[in-house]
């Protein structure tokens, strides 16, 4: 009997460095115009040949039970459904092993599940011989989350629609950043549910002039970081920080602690903050593990390539 040796696929965390919500569209979901950027810290998915599915989950946050940091163990989970709709949709049987480490914080505004779910994709797709057109994989990823898209492409690149939409974007240089991940995760229906709350009550503009991405869009081509710095933004920030007021000091401190810039990532509770360059970035995230209002921290860089074969 030959023993199959597994199909190891890394995909990476995103942050938005913009992040502009429109108004609430009939379906639910926001109209968005967002810039994510995907960074260097990296969930894998391995995948085995299998009977029926089957699902391990290890690393940071795969033991977590309650609050918007769980992540369920069945069918559920990103991953399995991931698995679901490619046998669906290549009609094969959904026969698999699939194993998760999990090193993106669960519930953080990093999109961890949605880079699990592109990994899957792409593992299993590789694992089954489905041979998926990438048009069809980009779909199905839609899907599955309106970030999967992005976590299946990597870069740097625009979302348009509920952000399932990506197109590159030119990008003329490497941003250093440290990640402050705070205690308990965020849900992102609550965020953009306390969004829609502020708009009402007329604490914060309507949304039907979301804030542009331009800015954004000329410093990534200029490629400085002080450029970038200035022209960061996110729509979902006032109501991350009306859900969690103690945000509001972890943003100070990583401008305290010297940080060029700090924005929440999208609908939080991660705080991305923008560093000089790589060595600034290690002496931000020294500076940043002292700050009690964090549970850790994470130097990265992006972009990254999105979900990718490894071994
Ligand atoms: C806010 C963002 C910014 O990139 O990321 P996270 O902070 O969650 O990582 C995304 O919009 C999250 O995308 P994702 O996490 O894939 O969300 P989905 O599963 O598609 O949607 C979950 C829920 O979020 C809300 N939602 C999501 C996307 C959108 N454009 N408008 C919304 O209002 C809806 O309530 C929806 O039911
Ligand atoms: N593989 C997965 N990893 C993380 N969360 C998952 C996964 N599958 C489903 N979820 C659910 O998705 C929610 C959001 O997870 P995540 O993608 O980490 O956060 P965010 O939307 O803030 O980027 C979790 O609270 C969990 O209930």
């Amino acid at each position: 009997m030959t023993v199959r040796e597994p199909v190891v696929v890394r995909a990476p965390a995103k942050i938005n460095i913009h992040l502009g919500v429109g108004p609430l569209r009939g379906d639910g979901f926001h109209a968005l115009h967002t810039v994510y950027l995907a960074v260097s810290l990296f969930d894998t998915v391995a995948v085995r040949p299998g009977e029926g599915l089957s699902l391990t989950l290890s690393g940071e946050g795969a033991g977590t039970t309650t609050g918007p940091g769980q992540v369920p163990g069945g069918p559920t989970n990103l991953v399995w459904r991931a698995a679901e709709l490619l046998a669906d949709h290549a009609g094969v049987r959904p026969d698999a092993a699939m194993d998760v480490v999990k090193r993106i914080p669960v519930a953080a505004g990093l999109a961890g599940g949605s880079a699990d779910a592109a990994a899957t994709l792409v593992a299993l797709d590789a694992l089954w011989g489905t041979r998926a057109a990438r048009a069809d994989l980009l779909a199905l990823a839609a899907q599955l989350g309106s970030d999967v898209p992005f976590s299946l492409t990597g870069g740097v690149a625009l979302g348009t629609g509920r952000g399932e939409q990506v197109s590159p974007v030119l990008a003329g240089g490497r941003w250093h950043w440290v990640l402050g991940i705070a205690g308990e995760g965020l849900s992102t229906p609550a965020v953009y549910a306390e969004l829609d709350r502020l708009r009402a009550t007329g604490r914060v503009p309507d949304g039907t002039e979301p804030t542009s991405a331009e800015p954004v869009l000329a410093a990534l081509r200029g490629g400085a970081a002080g450029e970038l710095a200035r022209s960061l933004a996110n729509d979902l920030q006032p109501a991350a920080l009306s859900l969690r007021p103690d945000l509001r000091r972890a943003l100070r401190a990583a401008e305290a602690a010297g940080a060029v810039a700090a924005v929440v990532s999208g609908s939080g509770p991660t705080v991305a903050a923008l560093a000089g360059d790589e060595e600034g970035a290690v002496r931000l995230a020294a500076e940043l593990a002292g700050v009690g209002v964090f549970r850790s921290v994470r130097a990265v860089t992006g972009p990254v390539p999105g979900a990718r074969v490894v071994s």
